[in-house]
């Protein structure tokens, strides 16, 4: 029994380390990962000896790692020169009580072994896999110096947990009521601070919190916005997600419960491996701007806290299927990113980082590239707890998760806190303001010439069609069209893809999703399965009614200017190119038409299959209740037979039944 008591054994170690913390090497040390299958009998930790440690520094790549002096966060420093900081978490519940682990934690040098073939990683800090260790102890020795540093220094900070899913990622960053997590613990430090602040200083609080769900960006704070939300470059930000919601926060109160109710909306689901799990990347990103009255500065920073998905193999169903493929298409891209960090901290070369991948790298850029303090949090398995991990499955993943822990540990930050800016009259603000005042009044001008521009333009375009011997169509007025052409031609491409989209589900929907959606058969499942079912579908509808409104609004706009265009009491014989334009109009004006009614069409077919799958769902409980009562009424399900449901016996239910089935 090696594996509790070897890990456990170590506990009482575990609280002392505090003085190590931070004071590795700030490197990983890495041994070849050879034969996993070596007999039981050559398990054997050997803890990573000097010469070991000289192997690995003697690779290429490394050995800079090895010899670059680390430089821990708690010393201040600035700019900060050093390692990203990388802690390793295992979830206690990994362990099973019969079958003995082969990964050994050694807290004293912060180093997680292998014993089958005798590779170990060494890092900031390696935790114990033991129930009674809190995330606040794991909090404050690997997360809390980020945060102080962000509340006093004027650092950007950023934090996340990465590993294979059920590793206890969002049990770190979310935690529970007994055991707060990280984000709940930083936002305490935060409000502690504010409160305890000087006279001198005001504080305002900005949050914003956002999940990455199949690569599209979800406003968790107003899941109604239904604007596709992109994200931009920001001079100040680094980047800007439009059109986010980002309420001002008064209180620890009230952003500790406007984050529960964004955790509500995240997509969570019962996988293989976890009953509940995240099956998005959340991100929250809290702004802080300090104002300091007593030299009129202003100083603007970020925390960015961000709980990932976990990395899995193929699910059974169909639907984790389809999310697992983008979680492990962004998790591979930030997994690129990390490793060409990594090797660009080595090498002289100026390698291409692909930050625009994914939008998870994307939105981490400016912290991965230097404008934030980071820490990454790796939760993972070091047995199979009670799943049915074999130990291969669970083996891999938890070497996928500490090599990539590994590169992430050699990468090298210059990190600069940010500058207060000056306030007040002749200061930076009022530079920023005076220049801003400049740039609109250029617009101002430049918006009344076009316009001038544009009533000349349309007279002209006007006398040319209805009158003018010359019959030539008003080259400005054909390029307005042709723009508008343009714009409706984009719109039309989108739509197709919606369309694609659209076909692809209901196709599912024929063959497999109905089987998906009945789950394990339990109505609860089902319930469960269905509900995100019709949030999505609902919120799919919502995007295509907003789309056809968006359309006809168009569409009009282009009859109103077709009939300006042609519009005349006396119209000319039209000229050659003059027809062109108006036949070229009307195609687009009917292929619109065609577009918007094809759409209203696919939107009756939704509402039809929401009907039908809400009363499958009537039925099935209704099933349900009745083979609870007892009785010999039996509702059984034929999938073979398109899943419809055969019921014989009668019941006092039946009529209610038999009313569901019309
Ligand atoms: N350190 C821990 N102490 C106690 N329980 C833990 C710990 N870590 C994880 N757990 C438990 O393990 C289970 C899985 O954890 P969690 O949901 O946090 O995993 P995850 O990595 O976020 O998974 P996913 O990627 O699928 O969302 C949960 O029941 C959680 O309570």
């Amino acid at each position: 029994m090696r594996t509790r008591s070897s890990l456990g054994m170590l506990s009482s170690s575990q609280t002392s380390l505090s003085s190590t913390t931070g004071s590795s090497n700030g490197s990983s040390t890495r041994h070849s990962v050879s034969d996993l299958r070596r007999p039981p009998s050559a398990r054997s930790y050997r803890p990573a000896s000097p010469s070991s440690r000289q192997q690995s520094s003697s690779r290429p790549g490394s050995a800079m790692s090895t010899s670059r002096p680390s430089t821990p966060l708690h010393r201040p420093q600035e700019p900060y020169t050093g390692t990203i900081s990388v802690s390793i978490r295992p979830n206690p519940h990994s362990i099973h009580p019969l079958q003995p682990s082969p990964w050994i934690v050694n807290l004293y040098e912060n180093l997680i072994a292998n014993s089958t073939d005798g590779s170990s990683f060494t890092f900031d800090n390696v935790f114990i896999s033991d129930i009674g260790l809190t995330n606040r102890h794991v909090y404050e020795k690997s997360c809390s110096e980020i945060v102080q540093r962000f509340l006093t220094d004027g650092y950007n900070g950023t934090v996340f947990a990465y590993g294979m899913t059920g590793s206890g990622k969002t049990y770190s960053m979310k935690g529970n009521e007994l055991d707060p997590g990280f984000v709940e613990l930083a936002v305490n430090d935060l409000f502690n601070k504010i409160e305890n602040e000087t006279n001198s200083k005001t504080h305002t609080v900005a949050i914003s919190y956002l999940e990455i769900y199949n690569e599209k960006i979800i406003d968790l704070l107003n899941p109604t916005n239904v604007a596709e939300l992109k994200i931009r470059d920001d001079p100040v930000y680094g980047t800007k997600i439009i059109g986010i919601t980002s309420p001002t926060i008064d209180s620890r109160d009230q952003l500790l419960k406007l984050l529960r109710r964004g955790d509500n909306n995240r997509k969570t689901s019962a996988t293989d491996y976890n009953s509940r799990s995240s099956r998005s990347h959340a991100i929250l990103q809290i702004r802080l701007t300090t104002i300091d009255l007593s030299n009129n500065t202003e100083l603007n920073r970020t925390l960015s806290l961000c709980d990932l998905a976990g990395s899995e193999k193929a699910a059974s169903s169909l639907e984790r299927r389809k999310e697992g493929s983008y979680i492990n298409k962004s998790l591979l891209a930030l997994s690129t990113v990390i490793n060409k960090l990594s090797v660009a901290s080595h090498s002289l070369l100026n390698d291409h980082i692909p930050y625009r991948d994914s939008k998870l790298t994307r939105l981490l850029q400016p912290a991965l590239s230097g404008s934030s303090l980071v820490l990454i949090l790796c939760t993972i398995h070091v047995g199979p707890g009670m799943s049915n991990l074999s130990e291969s499955q669970y083996v891999s993943e938890t070497y996928n998760t500490l090599r990539f822990a590994a590169r992430a540990k050699d990468i090298v930050m210059n990190v600069e806190s940010n500058k207060s800016t000056r306030l007040g009259p002749g200061g930076d603000s009022d530079r920023f303001i005076a220049d801003l005042q400049r740039t609109i009044e250029s617009q101002r001008l430049e918006i009344n010439m076009l316009k001038v521009n544009l009533s000349i333009s349309s007279n002209i375009s006007t006398e040319t069609l209805v009158g003018n011997n010359n019959n030539t169509v008003n080259l400005e007025s054909y390029a307005e069209i042709e723009a508008e052409n343009k714009v409706l031609n984009e719109k039309l491409e989108h739509l197709t893809r919606l369309t694609n989209l659209q076909k692809t589900e209901t196709i599912i929907l024929k063959n497999d999703t109905l089987n998906d959606l009945m789950g394990d058969g339990s109505s609860q499942m089902m319930m469960a399965n269905l509900e995100e079912f019709y949030k999505r579908v609902t919120y799919e509808v919502e995007e295509y009614t907003s789309y056809i409104n968006l359309l006809e609004s168009q569409l009009k706009q282009s009859y109103k200017e077709g009939a300006i265009t042609a519009g005349s009491s006396n119209p000319p014989p039209p000229s050659p190119s003059s027809t062109v334009l108006e036949r070229q109009l009307e195609n687009s004006i009917k292929e619109k038409e065609d577009e918007i009614y094809n759409l209203k069409e696919m939107i009756k077919v939704k509402d039809h299959i929401i009907k039908s799958l809400t009363k499958t769902s009537k039925l099935r409980r209704l099933a349900d209740a009745t083979s609870n009562n007892n009785d010999t009424t039996s509702i059984k399900t034929d999938k073979e037979n398109n899943n419809e449901f055969s019921y014989r016996k009668k019941s006092p239910l039946e009529s209610d039944v038999r009313n569901l089935m019309a």
